[in-house]
């Protein structure tokens, strides 16, 4: 087996493959900056660790981690942890290469990371979930830090999984070090905001793309999948701005009211039942419906390569909002473009998570703490300012906003890189 840097050779539609082509894209762009393009193609640093744990019934498993660190040119390298039974190394190369994207377009100064345990934590007890944090956290502790690499909350990773991992590694060095991860419950230097800040950004760039399409966002019709944290935060802000929620998508089914759903009811039901499929105030079709409901927004929130060609030939929607990262594969980016629906790109779209960490981290650091309210003006205007940069690189050049945010996002990490220079 060959084991290098650029050695992915990419499985068609992978989000490793959907990366690199976004970043050919955006090549014919970048100006003399582009000779330094192939820097993006591959991870700066890939660490692979063992995490062996003693289950409750007494046997030992091994589960396979990753920490990914992309580009660190601009800054020590942010991104969230994932747990999930389908995580794979080329996975975690993708999230955290969109890290660095997210990060640039938003003028963060960090570079892009990820990682991820290949887990089912719903198969897992707490004291399983806690013994397999502390274990991943220790193995990566030799790259992360408050100044090299800063992890956050993923897919079915929380704030208690962001404070274990802050307690171990401050075990570890022997010092409490809160700025470590960012994402950790409140009274353990966690920032207000943080928890459906991924959501609020959504919404903020979303309410600002339908305006400049007069779309009006009183009575839109929303369909969501993923209700996890940036879908159901992201629904309940559209939903109070008017917009009514026809249809949600979760791992337990698909449900529809043309009508609209109760946002208050739909949760407690999520909450309680584990899913949205149990809720009695809509009815349940069948899960490929989803791409065929009448909707003026959809909004992918669950996991990658769900928009194919053939779905974005059926989607009703003017404007798709990418909550998750990597939902479109290139050639549905094409479909969609060509049917003339908008799509807010996943690189801006769900950037408001990260930058309520970055506000975390600077909080963490000062040991000074600001309001909800002061979190939420700055996450906005760092938001709307984003776009509009976005929008008008778009409009001068005549492509897509995701072509857009990587000329804009791509231009700052490269130029960090020129002005770094290569000698050591
Ligand atoms: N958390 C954050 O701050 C950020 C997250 N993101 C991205 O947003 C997306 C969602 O993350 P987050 O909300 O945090 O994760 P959560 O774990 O909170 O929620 C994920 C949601 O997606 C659902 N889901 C998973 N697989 C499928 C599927 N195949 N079909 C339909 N629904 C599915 C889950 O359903 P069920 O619960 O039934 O399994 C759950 O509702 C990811 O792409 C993530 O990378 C991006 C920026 C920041
Ligand atoms: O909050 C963070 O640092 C990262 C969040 C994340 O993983 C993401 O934006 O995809």
């Amino acid at each position: 087996m060959r084991v290098s840097l650029s050695y992915v050779t990419p499985s068609p539609d992978s989000p490793w493959s959907t990366y690199l082509s976004q970043v050919d894209r955006v090549i014919p762009y970048l100006g003399p900056l582009a000779r330094w393009a192939e820097t993006l193609k591959r991870p700066k640093r890939a660490l692979i660790v063992d995490v062996p744990i003693e289950m409750d019934d007494g046997s030992v498993r091994h589960f396979e981690g990753y920490r990914v660190q992309h580009n660190l040119s601009r800054g020590p390298g942010k991104g969230g942890v994932r747990y999930h039974p389908d995580v794979t190394l080329e996975e975690v190369m993708a999230l955290a290469a969109w890290m660095t994207i997210k990060n640039a377009a938003v003028n963060l100064p960090y570079g892009g990371a990820k990682g991820g345990i290949r887990v089912d934590p719903k198969l897992l007890s707490q004291k399983e979930l806690e013994k397999l944090t502390r274990r991943y956290t220790s193995e990566i502790g030799i790259i992360i830090g408050p100044q090299q690499d800063i992890p956050a909350p993923d897919v079915n990773t929380n704030a208690q999984v962001m404070a274990w991992m802050m307690d171990t590694y401050s075990m570890n060095i022997g010092a409490t070090a809160t700025g470590v991860v960012t994402g950790k419950p409140i009274h353990l230097g966690g920032s207000l905001g943080r928890v459906k800040a991924t959501g609020r950004g959504v919404f903020v760039t979303g309410r600002e793309a339908a305006r400049r399409i007069g779309l009006n966002l009183d009575g839109a019709r929303i369909a969501v999948q993923g209700f996890g944290n940036v879908g159901s935060a992201a629904a309940e802000l559209f939903v109070g701005a008017g917009a009514k929620l026809v249809a949600v998508q979760d791992h337990t089914g698909t449900i529809y009211n043309p009508e609209g759903m109760d946002m208050a009811a739909l949760m407690r039901t999520a909450r309680e039942e584990g899913g949205v499929s149990h809720f009695v105030g809509a009815e349940r079709i069948d899960n490929e419906a989803f791409w065929d409901v009448d909707c003026d927004i959809l909004i992918p929130a669950a996991l990658e390569g769900q928009i194919t060609a053939a779905r974005a030939n059926r989607i009703k929607a003017r404007l798709v909002l990418e909550g998750a990262n990597g939902p479109t594969l290139p050639g549905a980016d094409d479909v969609l473009t060509d049917r003339g629906v908008l799509v807010v790109p996943d690189v801006i779209c769900n950037a408001g998570g990260v930058t309520v960490s970055y506000f975390e981290w600077v909080q963490d650091f000062s040991s000074f703490f600001w309001s909800e309210d002061e979190i939420n003006l700055r996450l906005d205007k760092i938001m709307v300012d984003a776009l509009k940069k976005i929008w008008d690189t778009s409009e001068r050049h005549k492509i897509s906003l995701r072509t857009a945010t990587f000329a804009v996002a791509c231009e700052r990490i490269l130029m960090a890189r020129q002005e770094r220079g290569l000698y050591p």
